[in-house]
């Protein structure tokens, strides 16, 4: 079947800020909710720029149901060869988007997620490749997901299904086959990215030359899970949540406080002990003491990271997703993790971080163990970093000279 470039006034997957949750406290932040421009489809010579959208049609997925009509957003920087063999495919963490570098067209005069990593003479050189960034499958930057319409012109809820690594994989297969990739120089992820791009590379070994697989891992572990548990429970039971049905109604502020929450849990787990301990100690965010009222800066830190998140992100989004994570196990169905990584032909970078206590490097070392050719032998690579999981976006230079390693 042939996956369709959009060139559609209103893509299926338009969120609108008025469908993002409000934040529940006087701290929050600015808005981060960008609006999503409309542009036509691209064409090999093109000018790198705007987003785009590519409609992948329906998509059955792994645990029942059907995503109909699905559109996958993405972004793309440099050109394409004539011979289709310069692209690489970077793949956004959980809450990330298409936007990995900026600037780009109308309503993407931000700067993107990697800056120091993607561009003219860095690590990937958009001079030598064509760089390819979809918004996953389930999110809320422009892609299909609980927060977009569904055909009755209501947004999907509850009745989006649950998705997994591998549908949002087959997502982006599809919208390779749309860009007549056929196959990626290399692939590229970060965290729940580095699970896209080593089932990329399990699932379509010869659709792949090479795969950065960064603070990631291959099969989720318990600890992992518990956490996404306690996560997706902090939005689900919040009284906003209404199922998964709060969308666009009059007066409804969603599940604000819920992932408000989930956010602020989860930058525990992104964050060090150490950072943390080092950066805030036991100071008080004003002049009043926290015994008497005030209260400490990290409290405040998280704070605002959660209410700023509320701008951003769609509560649906966001339990699917994290749930997506949870399912994740490459050795499903394939006689377990270690078969699945024998699967690899494409030469793999592993990288870990030292600091990470969510993706801890035991993850990396079972990775560059069972895969057949790492670049650094049956050990990762480990980044000397304190700034924990989130180091894979904060040391972007130091992640980029070890992605040099990779692709030259
Ligand atoms: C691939 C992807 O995942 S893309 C998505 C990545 N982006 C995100 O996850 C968005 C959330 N942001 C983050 O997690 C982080 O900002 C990162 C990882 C992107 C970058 O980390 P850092 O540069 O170390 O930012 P840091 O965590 O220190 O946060 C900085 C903010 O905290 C604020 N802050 C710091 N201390 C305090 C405090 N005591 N009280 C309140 N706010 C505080 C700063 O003012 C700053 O706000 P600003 O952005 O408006 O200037
Ligand atoms: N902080 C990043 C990393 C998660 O793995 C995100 O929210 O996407």
């Amino acid at each position: 079947m042939d996956w369709q470039l959009s060139d559609d006034a209103q893509p299926a997957a338009r969120v609108p800020a008025s469908r993002l949750a409000d934040p529940a406290s006087t701290h929050a932040a600015a808005t981060d909710a960008r609006p999503v421009p409309v542009t036509g489809a691209w064409r090999p010579g093109d000018d790198p720029g705007d987003r785009r959208f590519a409609r992948i049609g329906d998509l059955a997925v792994e645990a029942g149901g059907t995503v109909t009509d699905a559109v996958l957003a993405y972004e793309t920087w440099g050109r394409l060869d004539e011979r289709r063999g310069n692209a690489v495919l970077v793949l956004h963490a959980l809450t990330g988007d298409s936007h990995v570098r900026g600037p780009a067209g109308p309503g993407h005069a931000t700067a993107g997620w990697w800056e120091d990593v993607v561009g003219p003479g860095l690590a990937i050189d958009t001079d030598r490749f064509f760089v390819v960034a979809p918004n996953m499958l389930g999110g809320c930057q422009g892609s299909t997901g609980p927060a977009s319409l569904d055909h009755d012109g209501v947004e999907w809820g509850s009745r989006f299904p649950r998705v997994t690594i591998r549908d949002q994989v087959e997502a982006q297969r599809r919208l390779a086959d749309a860009l007549g990739i056929e196959r990626w120089h290399a692939v590229v992820g970060g965290s729940m990215g580095g699970m896209h791009a080593l089932e990329w590379a399990i699932e379509h070994p010869e659709r792949v030359g090479s795969a950065a697989l960064l603070a990631s891992n291959a099969a989720t572990s318990a600890d992992q899970i518990a956490q996404n548990t306690l996560q997706i429970e902090a939005v689900t039971t919040d009284p906003g949540w209404l199922g998964g049905d709060f969308y666009d109604l009059p007066g409804h502020a969603g599940p604000a406080r819920g992932l408000a929450l989930a956010r602020r849990m989860a930058m525990l787990g992104y964050r060090s002990p150490h950072e943390l301990n080092e950066r805030f100690r036991r100071e008080w965010q004003s002049s009043v003491d926290p015994l008497h009222g005030g209260r400490f800066q990290v409290e405040s830190y998280l704070d605002v990271h959660g209410n700023r998140f509320t701008r951003r992100f769609d509560a649906g989004s966001y339990v699917r997703l994290v749930d997506a994570m949870s399912t994740h196990d490459v050795g499903r169905g394939r006689g377990g993790v270690e078969a699945a990584l024998e699967r690899v032909t494409s030469l793999a970078l592993v990288v870990g971080i030292t600091s990470d206590r969510l993706f801890p490097v035991a993850d990396q070392q079972r990775l560059a163990a069972g895969l057949p050719t790492s670049v650094s032998g049956p050990e990762p690579v480990v980044l000397e970093s304190g700034f924990g999981h989130d180091a894979f976006l904060i040391e972007s230079r130091r992640v980029g000279d070890l992605l040099t390693t990779l692709l030259g």
